[in-house]
């Protein structure tokens, strides 16, 4: 570490001629920030029609309020002097987002560009032509100090600085990690877009993170292309997406769709739960090839010529072509590749067609010359449509999946060598008054989804973010492979935190599964939410739940932070523990297994806690939230109390990664209160 003005606590003498030239610097950058706003906003919108005018008007719009966002965020975080030949060094502040003067310099890069790069990744053995990386230290956004690291004489910093907002206790929604990104973390981010990637890390290593970053990179790197195409970002639920939907927009990024499975295959209304094995069932890939008979069975053969109006005449098409027609079309309807395939609606379009060509042949054989119109005409009469209606009827992809459900003559059908005969059982329900009246249930809605891939093209995204991917069925892992067109992928999750039916011991099902089986697996390991107290709590589960997967090692340590509590009833300790925490800052998560929601919230309620329960509907958490165990994945909270972890176990088979992933949730303090019941490997 080099002789800064920086002490132990990182604040400097305000004195310092260092700081001073600093705070200039920043003071420019917001002026010319300033500067770029004003001139963003008088871009006249003269589009030459309509449609220009608008879409000038969306991207200023857009550009304004990237420019707008985060009035309070320090202009740049970082800075970095490299060697030049003549031995003068060239230095980069790094921010957000790009600033630039009046006359085009730039004052601040953005953290994305190229050049950024050596900021995160440069180290004392390897710095990349770096003599000096510095990072500033904010207080309420003045800069307060900063610490240099002369990596050019082979000096590292000890890093107290990026220690100190590494760790950091934090609450609230998720913030973005710019400043901090972690050089194994780095190269996951700038992954190129071609290379799909999958990340196994640890609970709190940053999957989500790195995974929101990097979409945010590639935005940014091939913004015309991604622009065009995409970038999705896939969560398991409405309260996760909650937690990190401003990490986008803080990063400039307004654009990407951030949704969930169940948004995705949204095709009919959830109305009914599923028993498990049923659930299980219907999220067995096998099912896709149930559907895709079902719907191609529903072809049938041509059995009589079919008489077609061209111009005034009919014209015969013999039955042998009709059958040629259609077994072509057929064939090039069951290609695997969805980019190659021709789907059914397309299909049934292309056979009126290929009839009214075919007429249309035999005019010009006997001298005629119709139209295009005309043979345009002729697909569309009544002939040729009763003639598709007959033989290749439209479908209607709910009702596909409500008749193959309903009725065991046509699940049979399709089912054939499939399913077994009790499996087949297994998925059969009384068949509702109507499509519309059937009680769909979310396994329902990804085959429907799977229905409609089949019955026309599903649009395609550049790239795709898929997070808790370990638990992904392999028809939901098919729902997000067909929004994956030909773009790339970030897989993002931890086999250790896999608490559905289909949670399998490595990744390569769940990449086959999503259509990208060569994928390389990239492991994170290094631990920033989780106190090494907690995290080697936790970790006691590893050798049952994930044996071989390789344990997270905590970057801070917080003597206290640990509390396992044994009690012989909930109420009074709950309450004053919860009590406690509520008087300190940060965010406090009472977390307990679904069934007992309602009795821990009334606990807190009628100790006159301000507690909420969280809910899977997007509303934002209160400071005090009661969690159902099954929302808890993928947040975090300042302080965590398990409420009666052998509850949580036994609710499901997957009870113990549950605790698992209850139990990596705090960012402080974990509070485990049991009756003398813990699962073996935590009893000790
Ligand atoms: N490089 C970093 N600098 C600062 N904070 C970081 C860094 N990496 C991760 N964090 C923080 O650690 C916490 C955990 O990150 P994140 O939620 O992305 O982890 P995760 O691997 O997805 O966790 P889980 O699997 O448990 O849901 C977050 O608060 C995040 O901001």
């Amino acid at each position: 570490m080099s002789a800064t003005p920086t002490d132990t606590t990182g604040t400097a003498s305000p004195t310092d001629p260092v700081l001073t030239a600093e705070r200039a610097h920043l003071a420019l950058a917001a002026d010319c920030l300033t500067e770029m706003r004003a001139a963003a906003s008088a871009v006249v919108d003269a589009g030459v029609d309509a449609w220009a005018s608008e879409r000038l008007g969306a991207a200023r719009a857009e550009r304004l309020r990237a420019l707008a966002a985060d009035p309070h965020v320090p202009a740049f975080f970082g800075r970095t002097d490299a060697g030049l030949p003549d031995g003068g060094a060239e230095s980069f502040h790094i921010g957000r987002r790009h600033v630039r003067d009046a006359a085009g310099r730039p004052v601040v890069i953005d953290w994305r560009a190229p050049m950024s790069r050596p900021f995160y990744r440069a180290s004392a053995a390897d710095p990349q032509g770096l003599v000096r990386r510095r990072r500033f230290g904010f207080s309420g956004g003045e800069l307060t100090s900063y610490e240099d690291e002369l990596l050019g004489a082979g000096e590292e910093g000890d890093g107290a600085l990026l220690r100190e907002e590494i760790e950091r206790p934090r609450s609230g929604p998720m913030r973005d990690i710019v400043a901090t990104i972690q050089p194994e973390q780095d190269e996951i981010v700038r992954a190129p877009l071609a290379e799909s990637v999958c990340v196994q890390g640890a609970p709190g290593t940053g999957k989500t993170a790195v995974g929101l970053h990097r979409a945010a990179y590639l935005l940014y790197t091939h913004g015309g292309q991604l622009a065009r195409t995409g970038v999705l970002v896939v969560g398991p639920n409405r309260a996760f997406l909650r937690y990190i939907e401003q990490v986008l927009p803080t990063l400039g990024e307004v654009d990407v769709e951030q949704t969930t499975v169940a948004e995705l295959t949204a095709h009919v209304p959830v109305r009914a739960e599923d028993a498990p094995e049923v659930a299980a069932l219907k999220g067995d890939a096998r099912m896709a090839q149930v559907l895709e008979r079902a719907l191609w069975g529903g072809i049938a053969k041509p059995a009589d010529d079919v008489l077609v109006p061209l111009a005034g005449r009919r014209y015969r098409v013999p039955v042998e072509r009709l059958k040629r027609y259609v077994d072509d079309l057929r064939r090039r309807g069951r290609v695997a590749d969805d980019q190659q395939r021709l789907h059914h609606a397309a299909g049934r379009e292309r056979l009126a067609l290929l009839l009214a060509e075919d007429a249309r042949r035999q005019k010009e054989e006997a001298g005629g010359s119709p139209t295009d119109a005309e043979t345009r005409r002729a697909a569309r009469s009544p002939e040729v449509r009763a003639f598709c209606d007959a033989v290749w009827p439209a479908c209607d992809p709910a009702a596909l999946v409500a008749g193959l459900l309903s009725d065991a003559a046509v699940l049979a059908r399709a089912a054939r060598g499939v399913l077994a005969d009790d499996e087949q059982a297994l998925l059969l329900r009384p068949p509702a008054r109507s499509v519309r009246a059937t009680r769909w249930t979310e396994a329902d809605a990804v085959l429907v989804d799977e229905a409609a891939g089949l019955v026309e093209r599903t649009a395609g995204y550049g790239h795709v973010v898929v997070d808790e991917a370990q638990d992904l069925s392999p028809m939901q892992c098919r729902s997000v492979a067909r929004r994956l067109a030909a773009g790339s992928l970030t897989v993002l999750g931890d086999l250790a935190q896999a608490t559905s039916p289909w949670s399998a011991g490595d990744w390569a099902p769940t990449l086959a599964g999503l259509g990208r089986p060569d994928t390389a697996v990239r492991p994170l390991t290094r631990g920033y939410r989780v106190p090494g107290e907690v995290l080697d709590y936790a970790n006691r589960l590893l050798p049952v739940i994930a044996p071989g997967l390789p344990a997270a090692t905590a970057v801070r340590r917080e003597p206290g932070a640990l509390e396992v509590r044994p009690v012989t009833d909930l109420a009074g300790p709950l309450a004053e523990v919860v009590a406690g925490l509520a008087a300190g800052p940060g965010s406090v998560g009472v977390v307990c297994a679904e069934d007992a929601v309602p009795a821990v919230a009334g606990l807190l309620r009628d100790a006159g806690l301000p507690a909420a329960v969280l809910a899977d509907d997007g509303s934002a958490a209160e400071r005090v939230a009661v969690v159902p165990a099954t929302l808890a994945k993928g947040l975090e909270f300042d302080a965590v109390v398990v409420a009666d972890p052998a509850a949580i176990v036994a609710a499901e088979p997957r009870g113990l990664n549950r605790l698992y992933v209850v139990l990596t949730r705090a960012v402080s303090t974990l509070v485990v209160l049991h009756r003398d019941d813990l699962p073996g490997a935590l009893a000790s």
